[in-house]
């Protein structure tokens, strides 16, 4: 039999773009020959749509537009699965519904809710009670919903839909349908993206091939869904412990379908031994994921690009690496023009002249601006403006260009290096590189201040205050720039800064995306490292050898970002513990005495109390953060992954304890 699972890149409540994606798998399936397709969980409607789910008028709409569907299915040789919500007497499941030839044969239900890290399913959801089958009526035909197997072509199968697999083998459907006599388990997946989590997939999977002696064919979602999670398109075939089919992840297409066949005449022996996959490398994964996810929003917000307060420091370089990438990979995928297309930000003036380019190569595509000054101006009162002028702009970089647009918004603080680096960064990916100061606009606010309360501030008594002031003076202008030119301003915070509320709210956590806030500074750095020279990014030497520094006091001070709080690898260790292991401030210290016997235990001590402090008491600004993306495999997002009091104790009495 051919098996065939398609990754769909789906959007909630998008009916028409889920419709026409689930119509292409179909049709593709069709050409191929292919007699059983597997279709995400929750594709017809999306899987994030959230309290929607609560609405009786979303599965009564989803079960309309099912009958589209049914239209699609119109080959007595291919069974279709397409996972959709039912709703009945006020409670909603997550079903997959098998149809052949226009005949629905049922909706097999989930019977175990996702309700860990991002996902919060059973405030949806009502579980389906194992071995429970039930009669419902919609537009007057009778369906059976429920625990239930299914025949195609003489093969029975049955389903376990995502979280389902992901339960001990007592629990999980997998034991019950095998004893019913099923020779396929079904997979519609909705499984958030995190780096290296495609090994746990695969050990899962294989497994239960193995362990159950059955073909198990999994499909996941495609793509940055609604907004925070990325699904990264995984099809998987197995047979008996062995891998038949397992696709490229992280697609840029609508649609990634892949198939294999299976002989069910003949039993193979079952395989002990899962052969592993290679460690995944999590910076390619990364990049893929972020520079996806941001495709996805920018498409799906109907923007026309990025804006960027560009210092030249490792994580608004990593941010603006993450557009040349999503550049780099979308024509790399998709072609010029596919890409082009799809973005939704290009005009069709542009997508003509980049055709013309790829016939004449080193034409510009968007005529390069004349440089208008040679350097940064200390202290100067006027705007200088910078651009690339160089009219070698490759074909990607000048994409980039109409992507993304940076500035870097100097202070008498701010170094020649870190301007440099901002410059060799735009320069090298192609982005409209713009550089003010900002001096005259914290001299007027701190002036301001000073008249008010009668006094002069200074760095002894006012050192936040005057910190803040020249974060915050950035945002009204790049904000500005961002509103003029129809673009989304990105927020450069990491989860590193978020834990300790190393930020001046509305100051550079200004901004409506947060790509990397779900990724700790020390892995930010690293990834630098590794892209300067794996993704061939030579403008990334300077910032590589920069020490992380919010550059707000002034410069003789020599501020650096750890010297303020603590090592980077402590503090992401320290986090670590505290919220992802779910240790007690005692068991953290106890835990870094241990592993870290050299270090000096009195400073331990300091760092844990300084970061338990600073963690509670800068809960509202982690609930203030803009949109962020889940890429590691935990983040601090509380309207994601993890919850938080805004007011507390502070671990007053466990600190005290330590
Ligand atoms: N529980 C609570 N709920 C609501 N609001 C609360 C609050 N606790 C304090 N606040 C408010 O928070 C204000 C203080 O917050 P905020 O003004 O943001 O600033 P704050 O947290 O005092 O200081 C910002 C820190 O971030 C560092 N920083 C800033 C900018 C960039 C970088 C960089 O790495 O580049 C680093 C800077 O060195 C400093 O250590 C207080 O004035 C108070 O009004
Ligand atoms: N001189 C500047 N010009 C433009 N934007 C700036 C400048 N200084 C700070 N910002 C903005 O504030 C953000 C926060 O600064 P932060 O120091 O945390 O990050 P970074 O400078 O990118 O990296 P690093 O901490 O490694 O120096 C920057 O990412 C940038 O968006
Ligand atoms: N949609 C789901 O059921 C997802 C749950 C599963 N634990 C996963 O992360 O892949």
């Amino acid at each position: 039999m051919r098996l065939a699972g398609a990754a769909l890149n789906q959007t909630p409540i998008d009916w028409e773009n889920n419709l026409r994606n689930i119509r292409e798998a179909i049709e593709q399936a069709r050409a191929a020959r292919v007699e059983l397709l597997c279709l995400p969980e929750l594709c017809l409607t999306g899987y994030g749509c959230e309290d929607l789910f609560l609405h009786d008028w979303l599965s009564e709409t989803a079960l309309q537009h099912l009958q589209t569907v049914r239209g699609y299915c119109t080959d007595p040789g291919m069974v279709v699965c397409v996972g959709l919500p039912v709703r009945l007497d006020g409670r909603t499941y997550n079903t997959a519904c098998v149809i052949r030839n226009q005949q629905i044969l049922g909706f097999a239900a989930k019977q175990w809710l996702a309700n860990d890290g991002v996902h919060y399913e059973p405030r949806f959801f009502t579980s389906w009670k194992a071995g429970n089958i039930q009669d419902f009526s919609f537009g007057g035909e009778e369906f059976i919903i429920g625990d239930l197997t299914f025949e195609h072509q003489g093969i029975t199968f049955g389903f376990e839909i995502c979280e389902d697999a992901w339960r001990s083998a007592q629990d999980r459907p997998a034991g019950r349908l095998k004893a019913r006599g099923v020779q396929l388990i079904v997979n519609p997946s909705a499984s958030h993206f995190a780096m290296s989590k495609t090994d746990v997939r695969y050990q899962l999977v294989l497994k239960a091939s193995r362990d159950y002696a059955v073909t198990y064919l999994y499909a996941n979602l495609l793509g940055n869904e609604a907004g925070r999670i990325t699904y990264d398109g995984e099809i998987l075939i197995a047979r008996n412990g062995e891998l038949i089919k397992r696709n490229q992840l992280l697609s840029y297409k609508d649609v990634d379908l892949e198939f294999a066949d299976v002989d069910f005449a003949q039993e193979p022996p079952v395989t002990e031994h899962i052969t592993p996959l290679p460690t995944p490398d999590e910076y390619r994964e990364l990049n893929q994921a972020l520079s996806l996810a941001l495709f996805d929003y920018l498409r799906k917000a109907r923007s026309k690009g990025f804006v960027l307060s560009l210092s030249g420091g490792a994580d608004s370089c990593m941010c603006a690496v993450g557009v040349a990438e999503l550049v780099r990979l979308g024509v790399a995928e998709l072609g010029v023009e596919g890409f082009m297309r799809k973005a939704g930000a290009y005009s069709e003036d542009e997508i003509h002249f980049a055709r013309d380019y790829r016939q004449l190569p080193g034409g510009p595509l968007v005529e390069p601006r004349k440089e208008t000054d040679a350097g940064r101006v200390q202290g100067a009162s006027h705007s200088a403006e910078q651009t690339t002028g160089n009219e070698q702009l490759s074909l990607n970089q000048q994409l980039t260009r109409r992507l993304l647009t940076c500035a870097y918004q100097g202070t008498v603080n701010s170094s020649d290096d870190t301007y440099l680096s901002a410059k060799e960064v735009a320069e090298s990916i192609g982005a409209v590189f713009f550089s003010w100061d900002i001096d005259q606009e914290v001299q007027g606010y701190t002036g301001k201040i000073e008249h008010a309360l009668g006094r002069a501030l200074s760095w002894q008594t006012d050192d936040l205050t005057l910190q803040n002031i020249q974060a915050r003076v950035r945002a009204p202008s790049i904000w500005m720039l961002a509103n003029v030119l129809n673009c989304l301003l990105i927020t450069t915070s990491n989860r590193s800064e978020a834990a300790v509320g190393y930020c001046t709210m509305d100051g550079d956590t200004a901004g409506s995306i947060s790509p990397i806030a779900g990724v700790d500074k020390a892995f930010v750095k690293q990834w630098l490292v590794w892209a300067e020279t794996e993704l061939s990014y030579p403008g990334l030497h300077r910032v590589n050898n920069l020490q992380p520094t919010a550059e707000l006091r002034p410069l003789e001070d020599m501020q650096t970002d750890e010297r303020d709080l603590m090592p980077y690898p402590l503090l992401n260790r320290i986090e670590r513990l505290a919220f992802y292991e779910r240790l007690s401030p005692q068991q953290v210290l106890a835990r870094l005495e241990g592993e870290l016997v050299d270090a000096d235990a009195e400073q331990l001590k300091v760092y844990v109390k300084r970061f338990y402090s600073l963690w509670s008491r800068n809960q509202w600004k982690r609930e203030r953060y803009a949109p962020s993306f889940h890429l590691d495999d935990y983040n601090l997002d509380p309207r994601s992954w993890l919850r938080f009091p805004i007011l507390s104790g502070g671990f007053a009495a466990e600190l005290a304890a330590l």
